[in-house]
């Protein structure tokens, strides 16, 4: 089986010669025609804030469930604070993922934008250093998001700055998810996985190296390929939103979290991937650039908002 994520410098984009700026583009593009996966050093991100990151997430889901279950609010569809094991199925699955998470998102500045698209965060009242690390991630993490998507742009033909104005105050989610151990693997139902097969929703996620592996890729081959974890790259891969965008052109490639083998299913598994969603209103219609005769046009017209919408009933986090 021939599996190649490349692995890609965004400071040849940021920092590069033309050449070498082309040359990123290309690559991005070629990758997420092909794999939809890959992944970027020199991102940002320091060592140091990253173990200090899963330092916090750590305590985070440490704390007694009662107290976890105090930021967790139903009506806010798991969309910030808490959301409690067993809550999230992946779309068209019938057994809940075997993991609990916390979700943070976009730190709305310099215009008004209503609650109901963009509630405010929950602060961790114990964890004082849990919401300062957990917004400079946040940051840094859409930074890269955003130099990404300028390299994209170039490889789609569009304007360099095209996604810039519609992922301004885009409404992005930080997830912190810890895939809790199996006491008693003959207790959990046999389809009961840590994440069922999906795809994300969003235009691209970045996601941070994860604490143990078991985050698996589906090939075109249809066969399931493993990603190393613990690694310092940033795995990046394209969600429906950019896959209907681009009426296909980009793929959004399915994945999933497989459970450990039998000796370390009482070990948990930390991860924190970052979604990239553009603002609520952005109109996600097919590029006119990207259908043809031999690419007829695949998805209805829908906004972004709208979409999520939709997609998060399908999850079971929206009734
Ligand atoms: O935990 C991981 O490695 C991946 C998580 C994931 O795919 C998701 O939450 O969408
Ligand atoms: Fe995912």
């Amino acid at each position: 089986m021939s599996v190649n994520i490349p692995c890609l410098d965004l400071n040849d984009y940021v920092n590069g010669t033309p050449e070498q700026r082309k040359q990123f583009s290309e690559a991005i593009g070629k990758a997420f025609n092909d794999t939809g996966f890959v992944t970027i050093k020199n991102h940002g991100l320091s060592d140091e804030l990253i173990n200090s990151l899963y330092v916090q997430v750590k305590q985070l889901f440490s704390l007694p469930d009662e107290q976890k279950k105090s930021y967790e609010k139903i009506e806010l569809a798991g969309q910030r604070g808490y959301t409690s094991k067993g809550r999230e199925q992946a779309k068209g699955a019938k057994t809940p993922d075997l993991k609990e998470f916390w979700q943070i998102g976009q730190y709305v500045e310099g215009e008004q934008l209503s609650k109901e698209a963009y509630p405010d965060n929950l602060e961790v009242g114990e964890l004082p250093d849990f919401n300062r690390i957990t917004k400079e991630v946040y940051k840094k993490l859409e930074a890269a998001g955003r130099d990404l998507l300028k390299a994209i742009a170039v490889y789609l033909g569009l304007e360099e700055f095209y996604f810039e104005k519609r992922v301004f105050n885009g409404n992005s989610i930080l997830r912190c998810i810890h895939y809790f151990p199996i006491e008693d693997p003959d207790a959990i139902s046999p389809d009961a996985v840590r994440a069922g097969a999906h795809e994300d929703i969003n235009l691209i996620t970045l996601l941070i190296g994860a604490s143990a592996d078991g985050l698996e890729v589906l090939t075109r081959e249809g066969e399931w390929f493993p990603i190393k974890a613990g690694q310092q790259d940033i795995v990046v891969n394209v969600g429906d939103m950019l896959q209907r965008l681009t009426n296909g052109k980009l793929v959004s490639t399915t994945h999933r979290v497989v459970n450990p083998p039998r000796e370390l299913m009482k070990t948990s598994r930390f991860s924190v991937p970052f979604f990239l969603h553009p603002k609520s209103e952005v109109d996600l219609t097919c590029l006119s650039s990207c259908i043809d005769e031999h690419h007829p046009k695949q998805f209805t017209d829908m906004t972004a908002g709208e979409y999520l919408d939709e997609r998060l009933r399908e999850i079971g986090l929206k009734k």
